[in-house]
């Protein structure tokens, strides 16, 4: 495997320019990771030693009355303008100025390196400059230098400091800059570091970042784990290429990294006041737009600290079947010195925490045990809630019992993590002091309550019951989780209602399963897939029928797919094709009342649309469907209820109301692209992109790159009239009302997308737009009936891009087809292919969500994509499928 890219210091002496221009800056990022670690490597090596030791010189030179930042913890807000400067802080060799650009390209902020401001303005390297002037110029010139750039950054910008030359008065500028900014701690496993600095001595180095750490963390309010990434294999190169470009390495960690801030900043639907633009959390699945902790029967698995620590740790494996992955971590005894975490500790939490954020996209529940039977319990407990909250999990839990004027100093530095009020007692569910809980948890803002009891009997469920419903009845819309533990609580863990704690199914497996029930015989240990069955046995769901209908149907993989992914959840559904001529047939099935939904295939995308009742947005604005879920209840007006109403009533049968259309295709396609396009094509004003095709698919296509924020698509298509046609409806939308809250970023006056037509292979790449980096090819890649392939490839001069970018052929059937032995063959090697077989695991994925209710298996639903893909003669290919297989681990999740 190629060595680790993310954490490639780029040399930002060489790119002063691109501080103001983030565009640039990703230009050079591709450059960088393309070759750089030797090239920086060099540059950097004369430096390393010195501004290492800077800050503990510094500590040593700075008058002893100078404080060191020991400001409570608890005094943190993190509550920020959306514009305010985010700071990227952290030790050489980190990764921080990758993520800078990272994080520039997305958010559209400048990179500011407080290293390159103070070359330009003394002349110098702050090592250097140490050298010459001593330790005391160089702190007061660095702590000035500081303080002048912070104010004039303060807004839409991406600050990079180097930890290691921040001396106590930096230490304390920057941690007051934390109170209204984030400020992030960038950390990275000693390994990597020292393989990307090299020449440092290991123990040195170890001994230089515990040193550095806590001083970091006490300036810093946010902290995050840049896990070195490894080359991937590139899922449809075949094997006689080269892997994929070493830039791909840095999508994950890019995708991670851009999770992360989406969750610490304020989203931007539109661009702000300084035009930049903070990502968004996974927008477009549909269970993105439904709060978790809001829909019923939902699970969070519970993996301890110690079982993620493991190198081999598949976190995907882990969590199927659960809406949340629920981290649980036992506090230990704090560091002597400072009663802080000690630095092991605490680089190990970060570190499973981005762990589990790269590999899933259910939201994570920081949970760490209350315990009352050590001395040091409550100390080491609040360290580590503070050190959770650094981490900003979708959702953290707070021990209700530690008192309610300590609850309320930690939610106050919750940042956007949601706060579960948690009690677990042995004490009667008819107790005052429950209900009495829920109240301060209400008062003190938590935003879900949970309450778990160890159970002496099975009967204790009745009083479960009694205190749900006494509850339920003030009317409060705090969620609350409320069952008892322990084998006689299975029954009331299976029916509470939200966030079930489950275990991963491979614990069952383990040699020491019988040893961790007996040491802790408070849990339930049940699996997601047995809360799942026992749910669907007593009839709170049921089986249901899901249809596809097209008028071929004999080639689609979508019935072993979606199979695949009700099995691995314990769900008891139905696949079942219907091939056929007309629409006539749906009226038969949408009536049964265990119909669950239907796939739509051609010929009827458009047709079906006069047979629903409402539409998704993006359907309408695609103007075709490919889903339709049943309404069994609408609103007394008789419209349609929105998500949260429609994703409750899933898997329940009953009479059909109404139908729901939806189109997930454009998701599939978003997804694919964003994979495939390497950080330096990452899309920016001038992005462009082509189309081949005007039918169904290109329609989801140019959505899909609306909704990626390109602003220039050109259409080609040999009937130039439908390729005009299509221009025509997205020109309408971008200019509607409705299209100015659907694609934003599309819609920004002064910037409205630009569309392009061409009819010919003959024409010329069109002025005035870019070469396209982003190409999408939506004609049948097969033969139709009697009409033969079209065997299309692209004309040379449209390849022209210099960065490369990524080529999709929305086509399964066949796979070796001309376009993709030409991009094969493409001298440059900078492009990336995807097909049908990319794409069709990804679109399901919503489909999944939108019949079930739950997030898809992914792994399971893509890997089995590929064991049931047959060629035009029906054969399978083992080779492909091992070679995909091999890349799916790479996969975002
Ligand atoms: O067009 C397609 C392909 C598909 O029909 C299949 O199973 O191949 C699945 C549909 O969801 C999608 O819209």
């Amino acid at each position: 495997m190629a060595s680790a890219a993310v954490g490639t210091k780029r040399s930002f002496a060489a790119m002063s320019e691109d501080s103001r221009s983030p565009t640039s800056a990703l230009s050079t990022l591709h450059d960088v990771s393309m070759s750089g670690v030797h090239y920086s490597r060099q540059r950097l090596k004369p430096n390393i030693e010195e501004s290492l030791t800077s800050m503990t010189s510094s500590a040593r030179s700075t008058p002893r009355h100078t404080p060191v930042p020991t400001s409570p913890p608890g005094e943190i807000r993190r509550v920020f303008e959306p514009d305010a400067s985010i700071v990227l802080i952290g030790m050489r060799g980190t990764g921080k100025s990758t993520l800078a650009v990272i994080a520039s390209m997305a958010c559209r902020r400048r990179v500011v390196d407080i290293d390159d401001l103070f070359q330009e303005a003394t002349g110098f390297s702050t090592a250097k400059y140490r050298k010459q002037f001593g330790a005391s110029n160089h702190n007061l010139r660095q702590e000035e230098l500081l303080r002048t750039a912070l104010r004039a950054h303060d807004k839409g910008a991406i600050i990079v400091c180097n930890g290691g030359s921040l001396e106590r008065n930096g230490q304390l500028l920057m941690q007051e800059f934390a109170g209204t900014h984030p400020v992030i701690h960038i950390v990275r496993d000693l390994h990597s570091i020292h393989e990307y600095l090299g020449g440092v001595e290991l123990r040195r180095l170890r001994d230089m970042l515990a040193f550095s750490a806590p001083i970091l963390r006490r300036c810093s309010n946010y902290e995050f784990c840049n896990i070195s990434e490894h080359a991937p294999t590139r899922s449809n190169t075949p094997s006689d290429q080269l892997i994929a470009p070493a830039f791909l390495t840095l999508k994950r960690a890019q995708r991670t990294f851009l999770k992360f801030l989406s969750l610490i900043l304020t989203c931007d639907a539109a661009d702000g006041p300084v035009g930049n633009a903070n990502p968004p959390l996974e927008p477009g699945y549909p269970l993105s737009d439904v709060a978790t902790e809001l829909r019923k029967y939902t699970c969070a698995v519970q993996v301890p600290l110690s079982d993620l620590l493991a190198e081999d740790v598949d976190i995907q494996s882990l969590e199927y079947g659960s809406d949340a992955f629920e981290m649980v971590v036992d506090p230990t005894e704090l560091d002597p010195h400072n009663q802080r975490l000690r630095t092991e500790r605490a680089d190990d939490i970060s570190n499973c925490i981005s762990k589990i954020r790269r590999s899933t996209v259910v939201p994570i529940l920081y949970h760490v045990l209350p315990s009352a039977s050590k001395d040091y319990s409550r100390g080491s407990y609040l360290e580590h809630v503070r050190h959770g909250l650094r981490m900003a999990p979708e959702f953290i839990s707070m021990d209700l019992s530690i008192g309610a004027e300590t609850v309320a100093e930690l939610i106050a530095s919750r940042g956007k993590s949601k706060i579960i009020g948690h009690v677990h007692a042995d004490k009667s569910w008819d107790h005052r002091s429950w209900s009495n809980y829920y109240e301060t948890a209400v008062r003190l803002g938590c935003d879900v309550v949970r309450f778990t009891r160890p159970a002496k009997s099975v009967d204790d469920d009745a009083s479960v019951h009694h205190l749900r419903s006494k509850i339920h009845a003030r009317n409060s819309t705090v969620p609350l989780i409320c069952h008892n533990t322990g084998r006689a609580g299975r029954r009331s863990t299976c029916f509470n209602k939200h966030l079930t704690s489950v275990i991963p199914e491979s614990v069952r497996d383990k040699p020491d399963f019988a040893a961790r029930c007996e040491h802790n015989p408070e849990t339930s240990w049940l699996t997601a897939r047995e809360v799942t069955t026992a749910l669907y046995s007593t009839f709170t769901f049921d089986l249901m029928k899901i249809h596809l209908i097209g008028a071929r149907t004999q080639y689609s993989l979508s019935p072993a797919m979606h199979n695949a992914g009700y099995a691995a959840c314990g769900m008891p559904h139905q696949f079942k094709c219907v091939q056929t001529s007309t629409l006539k047939s749906l009226q038969e099935f949408v009536h049964d009342p265990n119909f669950g939904g239907c796939i739509v295939i051609q010929p009827f995308k458009i047709e079906v649309i006069s047979l629903a009742d409402s539409l998704s947005q993006h359907a309408r604005a695609i103007g075709a469907v490919n889903t339709l879920i049943p309404i069994r209840h609408l609103n007394g007006d008789g419209s349609v209820p929105g998500d949260l109403e429609l994703f409750q009533e899933r898997c329940q049968s009953g009479s059909v109301q109404a139908l729901h259309g939806d189109n997930t295709e454009w998701i599939g396609i978003r997804s694919c692209i964003r994979r495939g396009l390497s950080p330096a094509n990452a899309v920016r004003p001038t992005t462009c992109a082509l189309v081949v095709g005007a039918g169904g698919m290109a329609r989801s296509s140019v959505y899909a790159l609306l909704q990626l924020g390109v602003k220039n698509i050109v259409v080609f298509n040999r009937t130039l009239e439908k390729a005009e046609d299509l221009v025509v409806h997205f020109t309408r939308l971008v200019s509607s009302s409705a299209g100015a809250s659907l694609v934003p970023s599309a819609t920004v006056q002064g910037s409205r997308p630009m569309f392009h037509t061409m009819k010919s292979r003959d024409d010329p790449w069109p002025e005035g737009f870019r070469q396209p980096t982003i190409i999408l090819s939506c004609i049948p890649a097969d033969p139709i009936d009697d009409n033969p392939a079209p065997h299309f490839t692209l004309p040379e001069q449209w390849l022209k891009s210099p960065t490369g970018g990524v080529v999709m052929e929305l086509a399964y059937r066949t796979l070796n087809t001309p376009l993709m032995n030409q991009i094969r063959e493409e001298p440059s090697r900078l492009w990336t292919f995807m097909d049908g077989l990319d794409w069709l695991p990804e679109q399901a994925f919503a489909q999944f969500e939108l019949f079930t209710g739950k997030r898809a298996p992914r792994r399971i639903m893509r890997e089995v994509v590929l064991q049931a893909w047959r060629d035009e003669h029906g054969n399978a290919d083992p080779e492909m499928v091992e070679r995909r297989m091999k890349a799916i681990d790479d996969q975002e999740p």
